[in-house]
């Protein structure tokens, strides 16, 4: 068994390290191979998703991803900027599955922004389609405008749109995965104003006929957006397009404590998989030592059960990370009073310690 590892830039080097030693404590003997990716690979070689970059990820059995992108790369041709190397792998490998699970552990009450009552207890799963959408539509571009407010004036333009095909297969990936949980689903479209999201509720509606036993509703994205901040325990599975899913995530990652909690994994037909925390380089932070490596680390721990058959191990990551929020170590982005204030390689150093701790126990 073969993982790639793509560390990337900004806090990406620096949490990826503590995943691996997480990874390394647990002894699999798995081979890893480490590459350049993002604005590192575009330093390196001029491309942000070299060949040999892209042929490693293909190869392996899953894919280790930190983050990529730096506001210094913002100039640059849009196909040399680090971001394209993700967007370039998942459609490359294609991950059109993307779980994005948010769960608020129990100690974390207190760090999410919302009031206690609303987020304890809180596991929802945003399965998102990711390799579809306004973020690879073509075509794309700038031109002259010949409509619309201002004619002849420069215009910017992307392009929305979806077949029937990449909806069915996200929304049987959704109906699958709320069989294994409390059985709903939530659509999230903007259905009102858009032809490409009436014609994606129109054929979640149909797929769910598939699915007698899970209930399906939909919902508009905007109050999405406000439900998930007002009642989000009143979700279990939302499916949604790769643009909603983007930013609703990240919205969800609050309701953990932080984005700095959230995990991910991005699944194609093969079931090969790239693991990735959901949140970016943090450029704000990156150098700092502050980072919070745990939505990496839980990221591997999903690598481990999605991808690699080693349930047991995927467990032991879990129940260790449990164990070090329950001993009060926090990272700055989930301190709160009370709490042991400690830096990215004092939380791996933590977790790593709390698996070895289970390991001797037997
Ligand atoms: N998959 C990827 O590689 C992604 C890359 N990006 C890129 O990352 C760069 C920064 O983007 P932003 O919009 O600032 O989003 P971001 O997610 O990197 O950071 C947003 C905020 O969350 C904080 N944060 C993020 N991860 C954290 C962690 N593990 N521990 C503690 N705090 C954390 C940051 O310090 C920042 O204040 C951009 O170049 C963007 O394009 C953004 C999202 C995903
Ligand atoms: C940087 C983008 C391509 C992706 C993103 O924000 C995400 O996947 O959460
Ligand atoms: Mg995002």
């Amino acid at each position: 068994m073969k993982i790639a590892v793509l560390p990337g830039d900004g806090i990406g080097t620096e949490i990826v390290a503590e995943a691996i030693r997480v990874l390394n404590v647990l002894d699999l003997n798995f081979e890893m191979e480490t590459a350049l990716v993002g604005g590192a690979a575009y330093e390196a070689h001029g491309h942000p998703l070299p060949e040999a970059t892209l042929k490693l990820a293909k190869e392996a059995d899953a894919v280790l991803f930190g983050a990529v992108g730096d506001w210094k790369y913002d100039k640059l041709e849009r196909q040399f900027r680090p971001e394209q190397a993700i967007l370039g792998l998942r459609k490359n490998l294609g991950l059109f599955a993307n779980f994005r699970p948010a769960i608020c552990y129990e100690q974390l009450v207190g760090a999410s922004s919302l009031k206690p009552e609303l987020v304890a207890g809180l596991d929802i799963l945003i399965v998102r389609e990711l390799t579809g959408d306004i973020y690879f539509g073509q075509p794309r571009g700038r031109r002259t405008a010949v409509d619309g407010h201002f004619p002849g004036a420069e215009e910017a333009f992307d392009t929305m749109r979806y077949s029937r095909p990449e909806i069915e297969r996200i929304a049987h990936v959704a109906f699958q995965a709320a069989r294994k949980r409390d059985k709903r689903v939530t659509s999230v479209d903007k259905a009102n104003v858009l032809e490409t999201f009436q014609f994606w509720k129109d054929v979640v509606t149909e797929v769910g006929k598939e699915y007698p036993d899970v209930a399906l509703d939909h919902m508009y994205v905007d109050n999405a957006a406000m439900q998930l901040v007002k009642a989000p325990k009143k979700f279990d599975v939302i499916v949604t397009g790769n643009m909603f899913g983007d930013i609703l995530s990240d919205a969800a990652a609050m309701l953990t404590g932080s984005i700095g909690m959230l995990p991910s994994a991005s699944l194609n037909a093969s079931n090969q998989g790239l693991y990735e925390p959901s949140h970016g380089s943090a450029p704000d932070i990156a150098g700092k030592g502050i980072a919070n490596p745990l939505a990496t680390i839980l990221s591997a721990a999903m690598m481990l059960r999605f991808s690699l058959n080693q349930t047991e191990a995927a467990d032991r990551i879990e129940s260790a990370v449990k164990q070090v929020l329950a001993s009060g170590l926090r990272t700055s982005d989930i301190w709160s009073a009370g709490t042991t204030k400690v830096s990215t390689i004092e939380m791996g150093d933590a977790v790593v310690a709390a698996i070895t701790k289970t390991t001797t126990k037997g």
